[in-house]
């Protein structure tokens, strides 16, 4: 192996100008894992070592491998710690899932800059980034998983602050038929050289040939449990109310109101039971877990893609009018045709796309999307969905998307200040990551967000689970509740065996 310094300097200039502009990460042509021995491994990190003594800070070191097909989430459940820090993420129907844990490298922020410093930060890192391993695979290379609050101030004691990101050590990702696990290590001018190979040289052995048998499966517990309504029996019908009277008055067109319910159980919950039940009953949905290290996790399945970024376009959708599922065909598309022709739902979801074209504006981008918003059917929910697409400037970055996009009127509503206040007046709750965005950047600038519904943070034997409705004029109060209780019963049913 030559020397990495020399290899660095000269893959840098023989950059074009275009992955110039998108990655500024050290990508030597070497794989140690490649050769496969501890010693070429070894000699690796003494280069990794070397250049962090010039660079003068740690770098972050990046080893992807391809590897036989892994689940993401029985790979998870199999190394499962409370007391560790985990992204997990997964659409069957997209074809991709991916779980990380323990933490390499991470970063918090809040206030109205936070995505932006968020951006700077993994700027920073990517310039002090090693990276091996064929990063032209979908999910290889350093990925940064975020959890962000609805809000850009986190309550008091909240269990997750207004913005946390992090770069796990261990990273399995499936796409389609391929499988990528990444290991992620920081690696200081002194690092214990030995024991950092040694470490890596394991993990690289595990997920080579991973044994499941190992997992501590547990179950999700049974009855009896109890439901709290936070702000008491009756508060939802009596915002909403308070909300068609500001609505009617002219203060704002549509606001975004939520419900907190708190389950409490004799068992412990336990993610994992509950996410494989979330992802066998909506493949549709990002299902999630985000769990802080502290032994709460934030768990759910949603339908919402704030954005996807991806080879030169971005994917974001408007998603908002919602009506129930029928018993039978019939039944199921009255309701579904119902919602397609309703004026009232057709006004909230119109809102959304203006609201998300607006916002995008100034960027100049041609959007794409279809005239009239199309069915999402999930098991429990009819939706009005309208994906929108684009094609991006080279320089674009993820994050400058998600601070424009969120929060869309799908969850907050429009004006946005004046829905956003009535909000905070009405809903009894602080929303912590409820309808936040989540998600994660690759080291090109893409990556994808989705937004934290139909969730719930697990804490023991608690679970709080959020559910919302969008009112504007012409909601009822009664039939919003009957929409969360709806999206309420959904999580119920995965959060227990009821
Ligand atoms: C606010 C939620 O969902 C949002 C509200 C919808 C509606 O009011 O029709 C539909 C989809 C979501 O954008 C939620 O699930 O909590």
């Amino acid at each position: 192996m030559t020397r990495l310094t020399d290899q660095c300097r000269t893959c840098h200039s023989e950059r074009s100008e275009k992955s110039r502009a998108i990655s500024r990460m050290k990508t030597p042509p070497v794989n140690p894992t490649g050769s496969a021995t501890p010693e070429a491994l070894g000699a690796f990190f003494a280069q990794c070592a070397a250049e962090a003594r010039t660079a003068g800070r740690p770098q972050l070191v990046s080893i992807s491998v391809v590897v036989d097909n892994l689940d993401p989430l029985a790979v998870l459940e199999s190394i499962f710690e409370p007391g560790e820090p985990h992204f997990y993420a997964e659409r069957p129907a997209q074809g991709f899932g991916v779980a990380g844990a323990e933490v390499a490298v991470e970063f918090t922020a809040q206030g109205a800059r936070r995505f932006a410093d968020a951006k700077a930060f993994i700027a920073a890192t990517l310039a002090n980034t090693i990276a091996v391993g064929p990063l032209a695979e979908p999910f290889a290379g350093p990925h940064f998983f975020f959890a962000a609050g609805f809000a850009d101030e986190a309550a008091p004691g909240a269990a997750f602050p207004s913005l946390r990101l992090f770069v796990p050590r261990w990273q399995v990702a499936r796409m389609g038929d391929s499988t990528v696990a990444v290991a992620n290590v920081l690696v200081a001018a002194d690092a214990p050289l030995e024991m950092l190979t040694a470490r890596i040289w394991r993990a690289h052995a595990k997920f080579g040939a991973f044994d499941y048998s190992r997992a501590k499966q547990k179950d999700r517990p049974s009855a009896p449990r109890m439901a709290e309504e936070i702000g008491g029996s009756g508060s939802y019908q009596r915002a909403v109310a308070q909300a068609l009277t500001e609505i009617a008055r002219g203060d704002y067109q549509k606001v975004v109101l939520a419900r907190a319910l708190r389950y409490t159980t004799t068992e412990e919950f336990h993610p994992m039971g509950v996410l494989n039940h979330l992802r066998q009953r909506y493949p549709d949905c990002y299902s999630f877990s985000i769990a802080n290290g502290k032994g709460q996790s934030f768990i759910g399945a949603s339908p919402e893609r704030l954005v996807r970024v991806a080879g030169g376009r971005m994917h974001t959708a408007a998603l908002a009018g919602s009506a129930p599922r029928g018993q039978s065909a019939s039944e199921d598309a009255a309701f579904a045709q119902g919602l397609l022709h309703s004026e009232k739902d057709l006004r909230e979801h119109r809102l959304v796309l203006d609201s998300i074209a607006g916002r995008l504006a100034d960027l100049g981008l041609q959007l794409e999307h279809a005239t009239q918003p199309r069915l999402l059917g999930l098991a429990n929910v009819h939706h009005l969905h309208t994906p929108v697409s684009a094609s991006l400037p080279a320089e674009a970055h993820i994050l400058d998307l998600v601070a424009r996009l969120h929060p869309t009127p799908a969850v907050g509503g429009a004006p946005q200040e004046p829905a956003l206040a009535a909000m905070r007046r009405l809903e009894t709750f602080p929303r912590g990551l409820y309808a936040g965005p989540q998600g994660w950047v690759d080291h090109r600038g893409g990556g994808e967000f989705f937004v934290g519904l139909r969730s719930a943070l697990i804490d023991g034997r608690t679970a709080t689970a959020y559910a919302g409705a969008g009112i504007v004029a012409g909601s009822e109060p009664e039939k919003e509740f009957a929409e969360t209780e709806l999206k309420f019963k959904a999580l119920l049913e995965a959060l227990t065996q009821s």
